[in-house]
Parts: C-alpha cells; structure tokens; sequence
C-alpha cells in the first residue's frame, strides 16, 4: 500500500511529539502533548467542537487501530484569528486527497478525479482547452505517490504503470473554485442580480455608444455586466441606422439567425406571419418559447415612427414579479416551476417551430444543483394546446397562470418607455418580459437576437480581464515555469518561534522505505520518537 501523508503543524514551544506511530505505512500522530499554553489552542482539529464541517476521515480513523479522535488530527495554529495564511494542509486516505483550508475549512478530492482533472499540457490541451487524458484507462483505485502542497499548489505525482510517473499540479485557486466536497461556496456573488419594478423608469441602467464602442472594451464589460445585473441595459447616442446598430450588436457576439432572418427590421405589415409584425399590443413575453433554446438577448432599436403614436415598449422583470410569487403563492410558484407549456410559431406555411421535447419547458426555469431561478419563459399567445395536463392540475394550473399573469400586468410591475431614434434597448430574454402598446402610423424597428451562450461567453472573458476576483486560474505552465522547482519540492522555512512541522513522508511499505532511492522523509521535529509499523 503506498500511503503518503504531508502536513503541516504548527507546535508551540517546548512542545514535542512523543510518538509517531507508523503502521502499515500509515502516518497517526497520537498522545500529543501539549504543555503549550493549551488556553490559546483551538481543540485539536480533529475534535467535534472545533470542526463544524465535515472533517474528512484520515486513515487512521479507517484502519483496525483507529486513535480516538480527541488524540487525532492535526492541532491547528493558536486561537487563528484569521484564515490560515500557510500552505493548506494536504493528506490523503484510501481514495481521497483532503485539503485544510482553515481549521473549519476542508475540502476533499478523490484520487481518480483529481487525476482525470489533471490540467498539465499531456492531459489537457493547453490551447484548445480540451481532455487529452484517457479517463477510462486511470485505474479506479489510483492512489498517488506523493502528495506536496507548495505556495502555490498542490503537486500530485501518480504512478503510471507503463511510463515514468505522472506529475499533476492543481492551483490551491482552482480546488478551492471546484471543490465539491463541500461544494465552493462563492465568496463572492457574481453580479448580485438587481430585482427591479416599475421604479426603474427613475435612473433605467444605459451606457453610452462610445463606451461601448471603444476599443479597450472597458465600455462593452459595463453594457454587459449591466444586462447582467439588470436584466436590460440602454445604450445612447447610437447612430440611427441598421448598419450601427448591427455593429453594436456584434461587439457581444454572433447574430443569431433565425426564420426573422439575421439582423431585423420590422414595421406592420405583416412581412413575417407574427403578431410583431403589426400594430396590436402585444403583452409581456419572452421570445422564442416554440424553440428549445430561446434566444439570450434581443436589441431593439427604434428608427424611426412617424404619422401615428403609441408602440411604447413594455418591461417587466420576470425574476422580479417571480420572486413576488414565490412570497405570496409557493403553491403556484411549483405549478409553474413543475408543469411544461408546449409553444409554436406556425406562422409561415412552410415553417412549424416547436421546442424538443413538444411538451415544453416550464414557466419558471432553475438551476438543477443550486435551484436558483435561471429562466422565465412566458408568452401566452405562442402558447399550445394543453393537452399534457393532469386533469387534477387544471384548474390549479389556471390558479398559476392567472396570479403570474396579474403580477406580471401591476402598475409595480410594468416598466413603460418611448423608445426614440438614438437609443438602443437590450433585454435578457432569459429574464426580461417585454412587450408593447398597440400604434399607428409608420413604424421602423431593427435589431437582432444573440444566443445566451454566445453572451456569456463575453462576459466571461471580459470579467477575467477587468475583474481580479475572476481572474482566470494560472496555467500548469505558468506556475511550472514560475515556481522554483526546489521551493516546490524542499520545504518551507522553519519559523524559529514556534517549531513547525513539515512532515513530507513518501511511504511504500515499511519493508521497502528505505529502498526507493528517492522516497526521503524528514521529520524536523525535537524528542520525536519513531516506532516501526507493525
Ligand atoms: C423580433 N422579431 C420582430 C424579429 C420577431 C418577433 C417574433 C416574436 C415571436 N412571437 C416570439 O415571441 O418569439
Ligand atoms: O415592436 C416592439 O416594440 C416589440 C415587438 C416584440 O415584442 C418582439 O419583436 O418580440
């Protein structure tokens, strides 16, 4: 069994370790004494009290000879009064790598993930960010060789039975973002979403044409990471033509083709077989509920209008009047969480769109593992026949629509604007309602669709540039080539206040130790006594 154990401890003065029993190649530290100002210490790590989080198992613990857990663990520092500063603290059992964040803070990693994870050159493509790795030729019992954790990172070397051992080094940064044992939870929100009724009409979110235009993109990350937060986003000053506002959509991305054609303009007339394409109201809707993926963002940029009034433009935010629902009627809220609505567009004699599966999706979309609302689509025109209905869920069904729909039309609700030449409005289709009043006379529309991938996809890359909190995790490159080989596998210094642990051991077992040339362990560490395993 190869076992390997790093960690760090941090000892007071005059403290000394009086056993250190290695059984089976298994490292336990027990019968710690503590003659060191015990007031100051926490308790022992591995002490109920001093862990709210699940403290992952070390071998001991799942050997015969498990050490009572009070005599376990690794003492953290004194009393921190902040988050560990030091290296996290690595150790590995049977099949899984742990991590010490911070006395209350693990995170475990299984063998096999970590190797199929493996971002080095040989496993992941370092341009085209792709698997290289066969995930299903590593053993499923793969155990690594040795485990170090340096100043940047955690080094994994895994042995590879048909070539030299394979060397993998994880970013402490990038564990820390994928850990999901516990899951990461973010210290930071990304874009706290701004909830928003009818008082946005106040101070509506709009970034200048320039901003965005310019080329250091500064401009384009605010439009973005407005649309992000509010859901909308105006841009002023456009030039009123097709061909800038064509322009300025393709500063996000790709237009996104669809039966409308690729960059639109629209007046009544019915051009395309759609209510859009006349002089009726139209209610609050997403678009695009008849395809499986509704479009991410639709810009709107009113030409022009002249010999007749209305087309005001509606906007209504759909987390927000969802969020009022979830408070008031949590009953109707899981009717429209839960039950699918089927869409077309049949307008077109030659075309019938209709989303995969036909049934639908629901009103209110959620992330699957977090339940966070990611997606409302509502358009009740485009809406098809019910007939997956429960019979039992009908009327409650109607219950659901109906509140949904008298919280969607409230005066708090609804966001009225005169989109005028000059001014350009983006909407998150994926979260935004919008629609308009009925109008006469002449009225010239353009814009275009972007997919909301191709959407946040810029975001991503824009938020990496201009935000350090999403700062992209170095490369294995960038940190093999940056970090001193020797600092990565030599120690870290030795406070000389308090004496301070490093204990790396490379254990094959007991009978083999010492004869692996490159297997070393080194204990610095006073009165340590040392027993053989059994
Ligand atoms: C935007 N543009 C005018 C091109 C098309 C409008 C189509 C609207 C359609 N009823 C839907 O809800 O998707
Ligand atoms: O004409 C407008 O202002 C909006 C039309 C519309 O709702 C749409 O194109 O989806």
């Amino acid at each position: 069994m190869q076992v390997l154990r790093t960690c760090r401890l941090t000892l007071g003065k005059r403290m000394s370790i009086r056993r250190i029993h290695l059984s089976g190649g298994v490292l336990t530290l027990n019968s710690l004494s503590l003659p060191y100002n015990r007031t100051q210490t926490t308790k022992p790590f591995g002490s109920a009290q001093a862990s709210t989080q699940r403290r992952p198992r070390s071998t001991a613990e799942t050997t015969s000879q498990a050490v009572p857990s009070d005599q376990l663990g690794f003492v953290p520092d004194p009393a921190p009064t902040s988050p560990l500063h030091d290296i996290p603290i690595a150790s590995t059992d049977e099949n899984k790598i742990s991590i010490l964040w911070s006395p209350q803070n693990w995170s475990r990693f299984h063998h096999i993930w970590l190797r199929d994870h493996c971002r080095c050159p040989s496993c992941f493509h370092p341009v085209t960010k792709q698997r290289l790795v066969n995930t299903f030729q590593i053993p499923r019992d793969i155990k690594p060789i040795h485990v170090h954790g340096s100043t940047e990172g955690l080094e994994v070397v895994w042995p590879a039975p048909t070539t030299e051992h394979h060397s993998s080094f994880y970013p402490w940064t990038w564990l820390r973002e994928h850990s999901y044992d516990p899951p990461h939870q973010k210290d930071h929100q990304v874009n706290e979403k701004v909830l928003w009724g009818a008082k946005i009409a106040k101070s509506p979110p709009t970034v200048t044409y320039e901003e965005v235009m310019d080329s250091t993109d500064t401009g384009l990350y605010k439009w973005l990471s407005d649309i992000d937060r509010f859901g909308i986003c105006f841009v002023s000053g456009v030039p009123s033509t097709p061909k800038a506002t064509e322009g300025l959509c393709e500063r996000i991305g790709f237009i996104r083709e669809t039966q409308y054609g690729k960059f639109w303009q629209f007046t009544a007339g019915l051009a395309k077989a759609d209510m859009a394409y006349t002089t009726m109201a139209l209610g609050a809707h997403t678009d695009n509920t008849y395809f499986t993926d509704p479009c991410g963002l639709q810009v709107f940029h009113l030409l022009s209008h002249t010999d007749g009034s209305g087309g005001a433009t509606l906007l209504v935010d759909g987390f927000y009047v969802a969020s009022l629902l979830k408070e008031l009627h949590p009953d109707l809220y899981d009717v429209l969480s839960n039950v699918p609505i089927p869409a077309h567009a049949a307008g077109e004699p030659t075309l019938i769109y209709k989303p995969s599966p036909p049934s639908g999706y629901p009103t209110l979309q959620h992330d699957f593992l977090t339940r966070e609302l990611t997606q409302v689509r509502w358009n009740n025109d485009d809406r098809s026949v019910m007939s997956h209905l429960e019979p039992d869920l009908v009327e409650r069904w109607y219950d659901a629509i109906r509140t949904w729909h008298k919280l969607l039309i409230s005066p708090d609700s609804e966001f009225w604007v005169q989109l005028t030449p000059g001014t350009v409005l983006t909407v998150n289709n994926h979260r935004v309602l919008h629609g308009r009043s009925a109008f006469d006379g002449k009225r010239h529309v353009c814009g275009a669709y972007i997919g909301i991938d191709e959407y946040r996809s810029k975001l991503t890359v824009l938020r990496e540039k201009f935000d350090p909190r999403f700062k992209a995790p170095a490369t294995h490159e960038t940190l093999t080539s940056d970090v001193n080989q020797t600092e990565r596998y030599g120690f870290t210094s030795i406070a000389t206040t308090s004496l301070k642990v490093d204990l790396c051991l490379i254990m094959d077992s007991m009978s083999k130790c010492v004869a692996v040339p490159w297997i070393w362990a080194i204990l610095m560490v006073k009165d340590a006594e040392l027993t053989s395993g059994d």
